[in-house]
């Protein structure tokens, strides 16, 4: 493992931010970090950083305590954007990189890639206060990984972006694993962590609900969402024993139910021997599953 939080907690005088918190992430993998407003996120981040000292628990780094890792293999996004703003795109990304002990020569290329990926090529001499708030968090994200970092924390990297540079941060985040590099981000926004992340920890006000896979995660449910296209009444539907709820969506019914195995008796039901248009059984989304979580579990 690369990355290991060991029963880390965190208080502000009598508040506790973060509580006995931890996973491990393994190189090359992208680890989300999942939370409501105020659940510790940024103060894990930070922490792991060493921008901000554990009140107890380690976090180390290839078997390494986090504050003795040269900070050059770091990259980070912080949830305060800011750039300079009277530099220009290219300079910035320059500037940060020889921050990070590169020279110019060998930033060059990276440079490159990025604005040309990041469809800035027209703004690369532009300086930072002119560009619109996505472009300068577009330049601000290159910015923290322009030194090819070994480990990447992100904090909110897709907030306030577009669905086509949504995009190209997507196919980013996943070449940049690609090449090897260990990515930590958070997100409110749940599709962009089911697409992207191996494992991930939920946090409800600074304890951890669950760590682990996403796909574990979705068997402790199983598969209880149960899509339809069918003519029977919706009053009939929620009768069905197995059935906990049902919404209707446009022009079909979802289905919540207490566990997979109704699913075959209900089929049998709606079908009757006949085809019907629609009939698919699907694991819960991480959104609806964070719901549940957020509302079930108290801490
Ligand atoms: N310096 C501080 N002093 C006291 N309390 C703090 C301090 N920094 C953070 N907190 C509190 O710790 C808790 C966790 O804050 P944190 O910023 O880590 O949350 P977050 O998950 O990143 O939230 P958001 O999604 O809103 O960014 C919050 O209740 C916050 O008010």
């Amino acid at each position: 493992m690369t990355l290991s939080i060991q029963q880390v907690t965190k208080k502000y005088l009598d508040f506790v931010a973060v509580e006995k918190l931890s996973f491990t992430i393994n190189k090359g993998e992208i680890f989300g970090l999942i939370g409501q407003n105020g659940a510790g996120k940024t103060t894990t981040f930070r922490m792991i950083l060493d921008l901000q000292e554990t009140t107890s628990g380690t976090i180390t780094w290839k078997g390494k305590h986090i504050n003795s890792i040269n900070r050059d293999i770091l990259g980070y996004l912080p949830e305060e954007r800011g750039i300079f703003p009277k530099m220009t795109v290219e300079d910035q990304l320059y500037f940060f990189g020889e921050l990070h002990g590169k020279n110019k020569n060998e930033l060059r290329p990276e440079v490159e890639t990025w604005i040309k990926r990041f469809e800035l090529e027209d703004k690369r001499r532009s300086k930072a206060e002119t560009l619109s708030k996505g472009n300068q968090q577009k330049v601000q994200l290159i910015a923290s990984f322009i030194h090819q970092p070994e480990f990447l924390i992100l904090d909110e990297p897709f907030s306030g972006l577009d669905p086509v540079n949504t995009d190209l941060l997507k196919g980013a985040i996943l070449s940049l694993k690609d090449k090897g590099t260990t990515i930590l981000f958070s997100s409110h926004q749940m599709d962009h962590v089911e697409e992207l992340c191996d494992h991930l920890c939920l946090l409800k006000r600074g304890v951890s609900l669950f760590t682990g896979s996403l796909i574990d995660l979705k068997k402790q449910y199983g598969k209880i969402k149960l899509t339809i296209r069918t003519e029977i009444p919706k009053e009939e539907l929620e009768k069905l024993e197995g059935v906990n709820s049902v919404q209707v969506d446009r022009n079909q019914y979802i289905l919540t139910l207490k566990n997979e195995s109704y699913a075959q008796s209900i089929f049998d039901f709606i079908t009757n021997g006949t085809y019907i248009e629609k009939f698919s059984l699907d694991y819960l989304s991480l959104d609806e599953i964070f719901k549940d979580k957020v509302a079930r579990v108290h801490v």
